[in-house]
């Protein structure tokens, strides 16, 4: 079988920590507020994956009151998830990812951004496209207020990469 799931974020921007996208620092005289990393880009991520599994979404597996998460690394729970993944024997086939910000140019980190998420996912970097906007200066993102993260995954059941790669000869 096939599933899809879809995943948004967004957090506030404010002086004094640190900006964390997809895993990666940026440097930033702003970064994200929030009760973990507050690295929106995996947050979206998850509940995508999340979404695709039929398991609810990020809050419910790590609450936002729970000192546990406390400034915990969002990979780390990335992490988490891909194991969910694997036990419910399914693979991730693709994901688009899609970062909304007025400043900074993300660009030139989408090489890092794509190889750490490569890394978290245990899949090749081929499957990943990372892709960022602006807001035309419009709305909470114009403002420079915050930020939002948008995620897209497949996953396919293993048995049937299996059986394509059997009949295919491979990827
Ligand atoms: N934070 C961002 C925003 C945009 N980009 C790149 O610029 C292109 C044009 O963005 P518009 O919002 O003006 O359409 C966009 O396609 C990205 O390549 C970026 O790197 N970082
Ligand atoms: C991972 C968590 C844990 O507190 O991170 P937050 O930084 O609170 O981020 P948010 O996207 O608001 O909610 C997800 C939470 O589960």
């Amino acid at each position: 079988m096939l599933k899809v799931g879809f995943g948004y974020d967004s957090h506030r921007l404010v002086k004094g920590r640190k900006l964390l996208l997809g895993g990666v620092e940026i440097p930033s005289q702003f970064g994200l507020k929030g009760h973990s990393d507050a690295d929106l880009l995996i947050h979206a991520l998850i509940d995508a994956l999340l979404g695709a599994l039929g398991k609810g979404d990020i809050g419910t597996h790590f609450p936002d009151d729970d000192p546990e998460y406390k400034d915990i690394s969002s990979s780390k729970l990335l992490k988490k998830i891909v194991l969910e993944v694997k036990a419910e024997k399914y693979l991730i086939n693709n994901c688009d990812l899609q970062i909304v910000a007025e400043k900074p140019k993300l660009q030139s980190y989408r090489e890092k951004i794509v190889n750490s998420l490569a890394e978290d996912l245990e899949i090749s970097k081929a499957k990943i496209n990372f892709k960022a906007t602006t807001n035309e200066k419009m709305g909470f993102v114009g403002r420079e207020e915050g930020m939002a993260a948008y995620a897209v995954v497949s996953l396919i059941e293993k048995k049937l990469w299996d059986f394509y790669n059997s009949i295919e000869g491979g990827e």
